[in-house]
């Protein structure tokens, strides 16, 4: 049975400057607007990159779909525009949607009767499928058919129905709520990683020549390093750095004028914003550094569990603020100096990470 969890349902929009996910309509439209087309305009993730140039020049050699592949990572580093860049690549057509879209089996069904040959088909949150919507899937992913049911009660007949030859991108930020079934049709299995300081700095260098914003090395290298690893983010603080120095500093964006604009957004220098500082001031000083459970954590700052799992936490952890623990979360020593605070205990504390 496939893992439903309506509480994932429950995250809010953002409202933070460093938030992720898509904030608004307006944004989505710069966002389709700033997205590489092609795999070599796709910046960093070298290791995914490289496998999907081999595998889709492959696919392509045998004018065959490529294979089911599924992106996993935190929100914003490029799932949905390495789905498109798929399809371009394979010179075929793309369909999206996402998993709480799909309400019925007939949604799906529809879908898929009308993809064409090697056609690319993209489920954003597909943990979020539900399970009668993932049973029609797997014969689907597996023999390109469908069974469904025609007419009602004793009258009742299964048809099956052949489909085209179909690549499924499937998207996640949870590759754990996956159902084994589901996971195991996926023949290419891909993680997206935070990208590094270089790599966000050619993103908002090409960003800013997309928008014609004025933008020096060095202000492209600030926005990059408050960036959270995140491309979304980075493209986000351009914008906002490119409004501030159109008011104060003639159009031009260089290291003073980004950092003067990004401390005015309280992103502090390691990218940190008021959230995460909330998030770790309570472990420190409402739990003494840890460890603490999630839901005491999401309690205690008034934000839901499942924000603080995959928006908040996953940048913390990676940056070595936070520890994971099954006892709870730890504050590390960074996190104790990055608050201006002798970190208590000594090595002992830290040991009992575990
Ligand atoms: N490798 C990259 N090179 C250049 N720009 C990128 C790259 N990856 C992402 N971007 C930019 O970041 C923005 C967000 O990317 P995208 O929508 O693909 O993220 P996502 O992982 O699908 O996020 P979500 O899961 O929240 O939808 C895009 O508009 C794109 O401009």
């Amino acid at each position: 049975m496939a893992i439903h969890s309506d509480s994932l349902s429950s995250i809010p929009a953002p409202e933070r400057i460093v938030a992720p996910q898509s904030a608004s309509p307006n944004e989505d439209s710069i966002e389709r607007a700033l997205r590489p087309r092609a795999l070599d305009e796709y910046i960093g993730q070298h290791r995914v990159r490289e496998q999907l140039e081999i595998f889709i020049a492959a696919a392509r050699n045998r004018n065959e779909a490529l294979d089911h592949v599924l992106l996993f990572g935190p929100p914003g580093l490029g799932k949905t525009t390495l789905a498109h860049i798929v399809a371009h690549e394979m010179g075929v057509q793309l369909r999206q949607t996402s998993g709480p879209v799909l309400e019925r089996p007939g949604d799906l069904a529809a879908l898929l009767t009308n993809l064409e040959r090697n056609d690319v088909l993209f489920i954003d949150e597909i943990h979020r499928l539900s399970p009668v919507v993932e049973e029609i899937l797997y014969p689907a992913l597996e023999d390109f058919q469908i069974d469904i049911l025609i007419g009602e009660g004793p009258g009742a007949r299964s048809v099956k129905i052949d489909l085209q030859p179909f690549t499924l991108v499937g998207a996640t930020t949870r590759a754990g709520m996956l159902t084994n079934p589901l996971r195991d049709r996926f023949g290419i299995v891909s993680r997206l990683e935070f990208y590094n300081v270089e790599d966000l700095t050619h993103i908002v260098t090409r960003s800013s020549q997309l928008l014609k914003a004025n933008t020096s090395p060095q202000g492209a290298s600030e926005i990059a390093k408050r960036a959270r690893g995140t491309p979304r983010i980075a493209n986000r603080l351009l914008r906002r750095v490119r409004d501030y120095a159109q008011v104060r500093a003639d159009g031009k964006i260089d290291a003073d004028v980004a950092a003067a604009a990004l401390s005015m957004l309280e992103v502090d220098p390691q990218g940190l914003d008021v959230m995460d500082r909330k998030l770790l001031e309570a472990i420190v000083h409402k739990f003494d550094g840890g460890p603490v459970g999630v839901d005491s954590l999401a309690a205690a700052i008034g934000e839901e569990r499942d924000t603080i799992e995959d928006v908040i936490e996953p940048f913390l952890i990676q940056q070595g603020y936070l520890q994971r623990t099954p006892r709870g979360r730890i504050a590390t020593q960074t996190t104790w100096r990055h608050l201006g605070l002798t970190p208590p205990g000594g090595p002992d504390l830290f040991s009992a990470a575990g």
